[in-house]
């Protein structure tokens, strides 16, 4: 009898690829295994062992599979069943998601680069000959690549070589991932169980009566354990009872002490103000209950609770029930608000059983918490994690929590996959047969709509915690104020006023400007012609700081021209206002104040955005100026003034979300506002303050807008109403792509008749020298939206069957907003 396995390979292939075995193989192999494998001519790749079976493939000879690389499975059969679920519903394949679910620590290929590892030095007796040959090329030349491996080896299969390297830490693999790898020990003291007897502890401290600063240490011990009930660190325990560390060395010396270490997270976990989680106020109660009860109807609920109402409270209450049911957690949150504000507060709860998954952390950090959610382990009970953390190994997930859950960016636009985390979440959920609770004071209409059609359950949560009022909103007509003269720059007198007051009381302030189709340009006063990106159909956006003109979408980047291109003149001004511009204001305005800033700019690095709210909580700063990341669920004490700069340009956004967005948008800014005792203060400057998401704003009034909104989406069929595809195509030649994009449209339209737009050309219509066309399926709700994807499936599979057409990229996008 022959064996094979079908794999997955981390390359967009239409089909899993056949591997030969042998019987042996075929006994210890197991569904989520890593197997290198040869693949085209020379590459070697890691695939995942998808299935094994004994049918020889009939398109081909199957070869033979390199090397198994694991003992034991690294995906279980659930990942392998929702990485299928992924590929199908949005349309690509199973190697697109192997891709994104994998820590790139795992997989190993061709195009891999082996650095010396620069951690430790290597006692080179304990490395085999073929590994010392790699070793010591690696002294002479700072990178090889696996091909290059082979030919030192000179052999094909070298991954093995390379996995002994990497245990015996001799080399590294793409130079960040096993720098950090050593983990952090840190030491801990516990009484010797000899002593825990009740008599065998009265002689102890008997004995210790004449060495007074001992028993001291003894005592306090006791009384930390009694409080805190969490392993006591001896730094701690030294500070406590402020004895040094040579007295608990004693004390471990004469073994009356037992000292025992813990490998901490990466994320350290402060266990000195260990809180016991907080009394529920009686609307948090009252929603809670209410939370459990709609589980018993629905799987997924939607908790909509205004700014500040304390919904992380009622999560936490979720979590624990979760936990004593001896179930994982999921908490699922948009990237940017995963700070250390709210990872603190969870640890304070459940100390280290929160693990954080993040994609600022190396691979290496992935790595690790894979491997503590794969094998059960204490450290990863609950895990915080932005949009990729539904592709860890849970396999006794209880709940999910998925916050700020209108956040756009739980959706992935590129590349494939591109799913949506909250969707897919909710898929995850079902399989484990885990609640799911969305959570948001904005919910998005989508979750809203499913709430009231009955789909999710619903509980509501409207009052602010402490009873503190919901922020006055207040807006501020900037037409009137300029034709008044009654504007500073960007600031209309009201502005200015209310900052001035706020500071004097010794509150903060935030300033928000939205960035986005907002970029300051530089625009030459006399022929008009502003500085245009050469690879990308779009004006330059001037960069102040460095004096710079920047393209935000291939990243060109020239120094700020001195004469205009077009006709010399030197008289060049920038229009537009971003944050920088914002901010160099607001220092002239009010010189003796901090004003600091808060943008893609300023919060690059691993904890660039943490050390700016951190300096915001300490108080260091009295104004920040900031964008959309200001608004992500953040908690600040003091802020009591919120200034939002210009509500206009977000409103004007073309986009059928533009206005849903801009009201979330600034509901959650001006959440921000009065968060403690007093109630906090909003102005937004607009030259349409009769706009009617201004006014729904103003006066809170999410059901307002929610109706609006729908009565829009019902009449020009947008979602949630209808289901949305996306297609587009790219290519350098714009002839060819207008070519094809017609062809692909006609194809549709012979389908789906008037529920195909386009082609059209995207605003911007060329980025990095690729021109784009767009094509939009609409997909009503009595229409199968399977049998829709399979049509388009089939349509594309023609499409590169044309000669002409194979060099163009095509891009299906499932529910693309
Ligand atoms: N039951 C409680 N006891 C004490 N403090 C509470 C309680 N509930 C909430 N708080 C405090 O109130 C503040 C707001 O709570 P939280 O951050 O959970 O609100 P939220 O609903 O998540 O708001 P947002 O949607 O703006 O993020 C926090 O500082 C929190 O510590
Ligand atoms: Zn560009």
């Amino acid at each position: 009898m022959q064996y094979f396995i079908d794999v997955i390979i981390p390359i967009p292939l239409k089909k899993l690829f056949t591997y030969g075995i042998t019987a042996s193989e075929a006994e210890f192999l197991k569904a989520g295994m890593r197997v290198a494998v040869p693949f085209g001519k020379s590459k070697i790749y890691t695939g995942i062992v998808f299935s094994i079976h004994n049918d020889a493939p009939t398109a081909y000879e199957a070869k033979d599979i390199q090397q198994i690389l694991d003992e034991t499975p690294i995906v279980n059969a659930k990942q392998l069943q929702l990485w299928q679920w992924i590929a199908n519903y949005y349309m690509c394949t199973l190697g697109d998601v192997m891709r994104a679910a994998l820590p790139s620590g795992f997989i190993l290929e061709s195009e891999t680069v082996i650095t010396k590892s620069n951690s430790i030095t290597i006692d080179e007796s304990v490395l085999k000959d073929d590994e010392f040959l790699v070793y010591e090329a690696l002294q002479h030349q700072s990178s090889l690549k696996i091909h290059d491996i082979s030919n030192i080896l000179d052999k094909k299969n070298v991954l093995p070589v390379i996995k002994r390297l990497i245990e015996k830490e001799a080399i590294s693999v793409e130079e960040e991932v096993y720098e950090k790898y050593k983990p952090k020990l840190v030491r801990y003291v516990k009484l010797n169980a000899n002593f825990s007897s009740e008599t065998a502890l009265r002689q102890l401290l008997d004995d210790l009566s004449r060495a007074p600063k001992q028993k001291q240490v003894v005592m306090t011990l006791f009384s930390v354990s009694a409080t805190t009930k969490k392993p006591v660190k001896v730094s701690d325990l030294s500070n406590e009872s402020d004895a040094s560390s040579s007295i608990i060395k004693t004390l471990i010396d004469k073994g009356i002490f037992e000292e025992y270490h813990i490998q901490t997270d990466r994320v350290q976990y402060s266990g000195e103000d260990n809180e016991d989680t907080k009394h529920l106020n009686t609307y948090q109660e009252t929603a809670l209950i209410e939370v459990k009860e709609s589980f018993k109807t629905h799987n997924v609920s939607l908790l909509h609770g205004v700014t500040s109402s304390g919904k992380t409270e009622v999560y936490v209450k979720l979590i624990e029930d979760a936990l004593s049911a001896g179930k994982q957690v999921l908490y699922l949150l948009p990237e940017i608000a995963l700070t250390t504000q709210l990872v603190t507060r969870l640890q304070n709860y459940f100390g280290e059983q929160v693990a954080v998954f993040h994609s600022k952390y190396s691979t290496h950090e992935r790595v690790e918490v894979w491997n503590n959610v794969l094998n059960h382990s204490a450290k990863a009970k609950i895990v915080l994690g932005a949009r990729s953390s539904i592709f860890l190994p849970f396999d006794n997930l209880g709940l999910i929590v998925v916050d700020e859950e209108h956040e756009q960016s739980f959706k992935q636009f590129d590349p494939a996959p591109r799913y949506h985390a909250r969707d897919t979440a909710i898929v995850l959920a079902y399989m484990h047969e885990a609640k799911i609770l969305l959570g948001s004071a904005t919910p998005s209409l989508e979750s809203y709509f499913n709430a009231k059609q009955n789909k999710y359950g619903f509980v509501e949560l409207m009052h602010r915690f402490n009873d503190v009022l919901m922020p006055d909103i207040e807006l501020v007509d900037i037409k009137d104020k300029l034709k008044k003269k009654l504007m500073k720059g960007h600031f209309s007198d009201r502005l200015i006023g209310e900052m001035t007051e706020t500071l004097q009381e010794g509150h903060q302030i935030i300033l928000f400007q939205n960035r986005r189709g907002f970029s300051p340009i530089v625009e030459c006063n006399t022929c008009g012609v502003s500085p245009q990106c050469s690879n990308c159909d779009v004006s330059l956006t001037y960069h102040q700081y460095r004096h710079q003109l920047r393209c935000h979408y291939c990243g060109y980047v020239e120094a700020m021209l001195k004469k205009c291109k077009a006709c010399g003149s030197s008289e060049i001004d920038s229009k537009g206002f971003g944050t920088e511009q914002i901010e160099a204001e607001v220092k002239l305005l009010f010189p003796d104040y901090n004003v600091a800033r808060m943008d893609l700019d300023t919060t690059r690095g691993k904890y660039g955005y943490e050390k700016i709210i951190t300096a915001l909580e300490q108080q260091e700063i009295d104004i920040l100026v900031g964008t959309q990341m200001l608004t992500k669920g953040l908690d600040f004490r003091n802020v009591k003034l919120v200034g939002i700069m210009n509500a206009d340009n977000m409103l004007n956004f073309p986009d059928f979300r533009a206005h849903e967005r801009s009201f979330q948008l600034m509901l959650q800014v001006a959440g921000r506002a009065g968060r403690t005792e007093e109630r906090g203060k909003v102005l937004i400057q607009t030259y349409n303050p009769y706009h009617n998401i201004l006014q729904q704003v103003s006066t809170n009034n999410y059901v307002d807008m929610f109706n609006e909104q729908m009565n829009d989406r019902y009449n020009f069929k947008y979602p949630p109403v209808y289901k949305q595809i996306k297609i587009t195509l790219k290519h350098k030649d714009y002839n060819r792509v207008e070519t094809a994009s017609i062809w692909f449209a006609k194809s549709l339209r012979q389908l789906f008749a008037d529920f195909v737009l386009g082609p059209e050309s995207p605003p911007v219509a060329r980025i990095r020298n690729q021109f784009h066309k767009n094509i939009l399926v609409k997909i009503p709700k009595n229409q199968s939206l399977s049998k829709t994807k399979e049509a388009i499936a089939k349509i594309n599979n023609s499409f590169f069957s044309i000669k002409d057409f194979r060099s163009v990229k095509v891009i299906l996008n499932v529910d693309n907003f």
